[in-house]
C-alpha cells in the first residue's frame, strides 16, 4: 500500500529568499507527503553537501526516483534512505545532494504516516515510545554568522526547564523575547533581528549576557516556573587556525583561555546548555571543558558531531560533550538522525534536534523530537517558519495532529 508511485520535486523558497528542494511523496494507496530541505550558514565542514537547488532537483531526478519509485514502500523509511544512499553513491551526497535527500526522506515518512493515518510522530516512534516532550530552546539574541554587528556568541537561547507543558514553554520563550526588546529599547539599544529571528543589537557579548540574565528572570517570576538559559558560541566561526585561537572583538582566546571562559560562564549565569563551544576539530578540548562541566551542564556538539555516528562515536571515546545536535540535513536522512539517536542514548549522550537559520514551514523536526523523546528541541522563539514546529509541538501535546 504505501509502494511508492510518484515523486515531484521543485523549488521553494526559504526563509531567507534562497531556492531550496520541496519533495512530494505518493504512494499506490493515495499516501501523500511533502517535505522541504533547510539550510545551514554557519556550517560545519563535515556536514553532507547541499547542492544548488536547481542542480540537486535535477541530480535526484536522474539517479534517485528510478530507484525509489515503483521500487520502494514509502512505510519502509530505512528502505527509502538506503535507495537515496545507493542513488547518491557517495559517502556525503555530493553525488544528489543532501538537500534532495533530506527532502524525499522526510515526504517519504510523512507519505507512510498518511497511508497509516496516524501523525508523524507516532510513524516514526511507535506506539511504545515515551511520553516525553523536548524543552524548546530560544533563539533570543544572535550574531555570529546569522546577523553581522552584533555578538560574536552566536546564539542566547532560552530554556524554560521549569515549563509544565510544551505550551507554557513556547510562550515562555516569546515572553522572553519580548522582554528583551524592551530591555533593548530602555536602553536605548536599536535593534534587527538575525536569520532566526533573535534580536541583534551591537552590544558586547558581556552585555547579552547581562540582558538574558534579566529577561529570563522577569519572566520567570511572571510565569512561575524556572526559565534557564543557554548558547550556542559556533566555536569553529570563532576559531582562527592562524591565530591559534577564538577570535572576539575585544582580542583573541587561546584554547585554554576559551575553555575558562565557557566554563566561567556556565558558573557565573548557572548555563543550561553550551553548544558548540569549541571548535569542530579539537575533541581534546571538548573533553577538557567537559570534564570541568558536565555535570552542570549539556556541552553539545553541533559542528563537531554533525549528527554523523562516526563522528559521534569518536567523541563518545574522547568523553568529549555528553550531548548532540541532531540535524536531519546534515546528514541527508531521517535513518541517518535517528542512527545517531539511538547511539547517544545508548551511549548516555542527550539528543536535542534542531532547526537550520535558513528554514521552511516544514514540522518534521516537532515530530522527530517527540518520536525520538529528545529532551530538548532548539528551533527559534518567533518568526512563521520557526513557530510552525512550535505551533505543532503543542498540537501535538494536544493530541490534535
Ligand atoms: C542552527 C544553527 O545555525 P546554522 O543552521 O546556520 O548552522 C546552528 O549553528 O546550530
Ligand atoms: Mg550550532
Amino acid at each position: 500500500m504505501t509502494l511508492i508511485t510518484d515523486i515531484r520535486l521543485r523549488r521553494v523558497l526559504d526563509s531567507r529568499g534562497n531556492a531550496t528542494v520541496e519533495a512530494d511523496v505518493l504512494t499506490e494507496s493515495g499516501g501523500f507527503g511533502r517535505g522541504k530541505a533547510p539550510s545551514g550558514a554557519s556550517t560545519g565542514e563535515y556536514e553532507a553537501i547541499e547542492l544548488p537547488a536547481n542542480e540537486a532537483i535535477a541530480k535526484a531526478r536522474e539517479e534517485a526516483l528510478p530507484r525509489l519509485i515503483g521500487e520502494v514502500h514509502a512505510g519502509n523509511q530505512r528502505d527509502v534512505d538506503a535507495a537515496l544512499h545507493a542513488a547518491d553513491g557517495t559517502d556525503d551526497f555530493s553525488g544528489i545532494g543532501a538537500n534532495s535527500a533530506v527532502a524525499i526522506s522526510m515526504a517519504a515518512a510523512k507519505a507512510g504516516a498518511d497511508v497509516l493515518g496516524a501523525p508523524l510522530y507516532q510513524h516514526l516512534g511507535g506506539t511504545f515510545r515515551g511520553n516525553e516532550y523536548p524543552t524548546p530552546l530560544g533563539n533570543i539574541i544572535g550574531g555570529g554568522e546569522h546577523a553581522a554587528d552584533a555578538t560574536n556568541i552566536q546564539e542566547f537561547l532560552a530554556a524554560p526547564v521549569g515549563a509544565p507543558s510544551v505550551e507554557e514553554a513556547v510562550f515562555a520563550n516569546a515572553a522572553v523575547h519580548q522582554e528583551v526588546h524592551d530591555i533593548l529599547a530602555d536602553r536605548d539599544l536599536p535593534a534587527g533581528k538575525g536569520d532566526e529571528g533573535a534580536w541583534a543589537p551591537s552590544v558586547s557579548d558581556d552585555e547579552a549576557f547581562e540582558i538574558m540574565d534579566e529577561a529570563v528572570e522577569t519572566v520567570a517570576d511572571d510565569f512561575g516556573f524556572a526559565i534557564s538559559f543557554g548558547l550556542d558560541v559556533a566555536g569553529a566561526e570563532l576559531y582562527d587556525e592562524e591565530e591559534d585561537g577564538y577570535v572576539y572583538d575585544d582580542g583573541v582566546k587561546s584554547t585554554e583561555a576559551q575553555i575558562e571562559y565557557i566554563a566561567g560562564k556556565v558558573e557565573e549565569y548557572d548555563l543550561v546548555y553550551v553548544e558548540d563551544p569549541l571548535d569542530e576539530n579539537d575533541y581534546e578540548a571538548f573533553a577538557d571543558l567537559t570534564a570541568q562541566v558536565g555535570d552542570q551542564t549539556l556541552v553539545c556538539g553541533d559542528d563537531l558531531f554533525v549528527t554523523n555516528v562516526e563522528r559521534l562515536q569518536a567523541g563518545i571515546n574522547a568523553d568529549a560533550g555528553n550531548s548532540i545536535l541532531i540535524k536531519p540535513n546534515q546528514i541527508g536522512t531521517l535513518t541517518d538522525a535517528v542512527d545517531a539517536i539511538e547511539l547517544a542514548t545508548a551511549s548516555g549522550y542527550e539528543s536535542v534536534v534542531s532547526h537550520r537559520s535558513g528554514e521552511t514551514e516544514d514540522t518534521t523536526i516537532a515530530h522527530l523530537a517527540v518520536a525520538t523523546d529528545a529532551p530538548f528541541i532548539k528551533t527559534g522563539a518567533v518568526g512563521g517558519e520557526r513557530t510552525a514546529k512550535l505551533n505543532e509541538l503543542i498540537r501535538i501535546e494536544d493530541n490534535a495532529v
